[in-house]
């Protein structure tokens, strides 16, 4: 069933890329092309139980996902999300049966910093657990990725390096609580 959910998921993401590029006027498989042919899919069932000091603790420490596009099933009932804009933090509300899109870094290094992946957190409460489902869309590790050509010119300057296995440098910088995307920007 897990196997079916995130093939059906990555059709989803994959629909996502190409209207993301068309969207810019950029040939369909643009974005597409950089995952590779072999994409990676992770997947994560985060458990969040009932905790007595939801003001000490948090579910998941704010950070943003080193994904190209994570597609997020939310808790039916227990809402916990929030989403960081302009310092400020903002609660993503509960929809049952939707899917919730969240761009990775890998997505804003290849548009050249156009689509923006937002720094989020989960958290926690005192009386419910919450379940979510996270699906991570990546595009092969041993592919190298980069901001699309198309996407630079004077206006726009190119912002990231070209980097290969994002994921893996992902977590040495997020153990140090730093945010891995500056590592390679320009
Ligand atoms: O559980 C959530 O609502 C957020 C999960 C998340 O951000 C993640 O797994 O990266
Ligand atoms: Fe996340």
């Amino acid at each position: 069933m897990l196997y079916d959910y995130t093939a059906k998921v990555r059709e989803i993401e994959e629909q996502l890329l190409k209207a993301m590029a068309r969207s810019l006027s950029l040939p369909e498989d643009s974005f597409v092309i950089q995952f590779g042919e072999r994409p990676s899919t992770y997947v994560r069932f985060n458990y969040y139980p009932p905790c007595a000091r939801p003001d000490l603790v948090i579910g998941l420490k704010p950070h943003a996902d080193g994904s190209g596009m994570t597609i997020l099933l939310q808790d039916e009932q227990v809402e916990g999300l929030q989403l960081l804009k302009d310092d400020q933090w903002f609660r993503v509300p509960i929809m049952p049966y939707a899917l919730m899109v969240n761009i990775g870094d890998q997505l804003e290094i290849i548009s050249n910093g156009i689509f923006r992946s937002p720094v989020h957190r989960a958290l926690t409460n005192s009386t419910r657990e919450r379940n979510t489902l996270a699906v991570f869309c990546a595009p092969d590790p041993a592919k190298e990725i980069g901001p699309v050509e198309e996407l630079i010119d004077e206006k726009r300057p190119r912002a990231f390096k070209n980097i290969k296995n994002y994921v893996e440098s992902y977590f040495h910088y997020y153990q140090q609580g730093r945010r891995p995307i500056d590592a390679v920007r320009l």
